[in-house]
């Protein structure tokens, strides 16, 4: 597995953790240390990337391996008693009471949070509210916010209380552009002193913001490293052609009328088209399909 780089400072520590769902096996003995930073976790469907958020959460017991969040064993009452009070967690497909307006559903959550003190907890309702742009809203009924204003308000409620370790499962769904730049700001101010980990399949936003990338592929961990490693996996294998070849892999067809092809296993261009690949540069797009092997499944059956 190539890990080059290492995190900095470390938040959470895991050291053969293992998930297994009856005789699924969810994690496959990941041993991996997150620090500051953003940590996006790539993966296709399936792969354990909910499973293990949901570890770090302390929601799941992983059943084997250690798991340790700012040196507590999460294994230990007292110690995840200690961990769930400085973790924030947005899990995927929240769910909010629908008539709750959003400054009531966070207020309540607050109180959950023990975040002591009415004006105080009042005063943090309104920055998180405020930091994903829902003041306006504050008093709007969840049931009249579109999905995307429930994602970011769901996304406040993570952020109450100002935690160490922000967990966020596909927190960029169904927002809008505008919003997704604000998200990303927003992340990457949080993580310059705190941890967030994100799972996500938009990798642009893990090339736009992320530190480090973990890549899951069946449980087992397959990557640990930064994007630009990860990019890096896929230089020389990038080209853009005249036609859809035979060899190679075809991501798309380029509005310019070329063909972005993969060459997973070789650094030439495909058969037949010496003179006419052009080489391209590589996104950290390319980097994982080639890691993961999927680039051989973006290609469409030929007739
Ligand atoms: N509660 C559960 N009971 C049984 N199997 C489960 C459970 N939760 C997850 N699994 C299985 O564990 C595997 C990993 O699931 P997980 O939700 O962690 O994947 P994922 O990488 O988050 O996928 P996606 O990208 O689709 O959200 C899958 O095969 C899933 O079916």
């Amino acid at each position: 597995m190539p890990t080059t780089s290492a995190p900095t400072g470390t938040t959470v520590t895991a050291r053969g953790l293992t998930k297994r769902f009856g005789l699924h096996t969810a994690l496959n003995d990941l041993t991996l240390d997150i620090g500051n930073g953003v940590t996006g976790l790539l993966g296709r469907n399936g792969a354990g990337k909910t499973t293990l958020l949901r570890c770090l959460a302390t929601d799941l017991d992983p059943g084997a391996g250690e798991l340790r969040i700012f040196g507590r064993s999460a294994a230990t009452t007292a110690d995840r008693t200690t961990i769930r009070r400085q973790l924030g967690h947005l899990p995927q497909n929240p769910s909010l009471y629908p008539h709750f307006t959003a400054f009531g559903l966070l207020d309540y959550l607050a109180v959950l949070k023990e975040l002591g003190g009415r004006r105080a907890r009042h005063d943090e309702v309104r920055r998180v509210l405020a930091a994903v742009a829902l003041y306006d809203r504050r008093h709007s009924r969840i049931r009249r916010l579109s999905g995307g204003m429930r994602q970011r308000l769901a996304l406040a409620g993570a952020l109450l209380g100002d935690p160490r370790l922000l967990l966020l499962d596909e927190p960029t769904i169904g927002l809008d552009p505008e919003q997704r730049i604000r998200f990303r700001d927003l992340i990457a101010e949080f993580a310059t002193t705190r941890t967030a980990v994100l799972s996500t399949h938009q990798i642009e936003d893990v090339a736009a913001l992320c530190t480090r990338v973990l890549v899951l592929d069946e449980g087992r961990l397959v990557f640990a490293g930064t994007p630009a490693e990860l990019t890096a996996g896929a230089r020389g294998r990038v080209w853009s052609l005249p036609e859809r070849p035979i060899g190679g892999t075809t991501t798309w067809r380029s509005p310019d009328g070329r063909y972005r092809v993969l060459t997973p296993n070789s650094t030439e261009p495909p058969q037949g088209y010496e003179g006419s690949a052009e080489p391209v540069a590589p996104t950290l797009e390319d980097g994982y399909l080639i890691l993961t092997g999927s680039a051989g499944a973006a290609a469409p059956d030929r007739p």
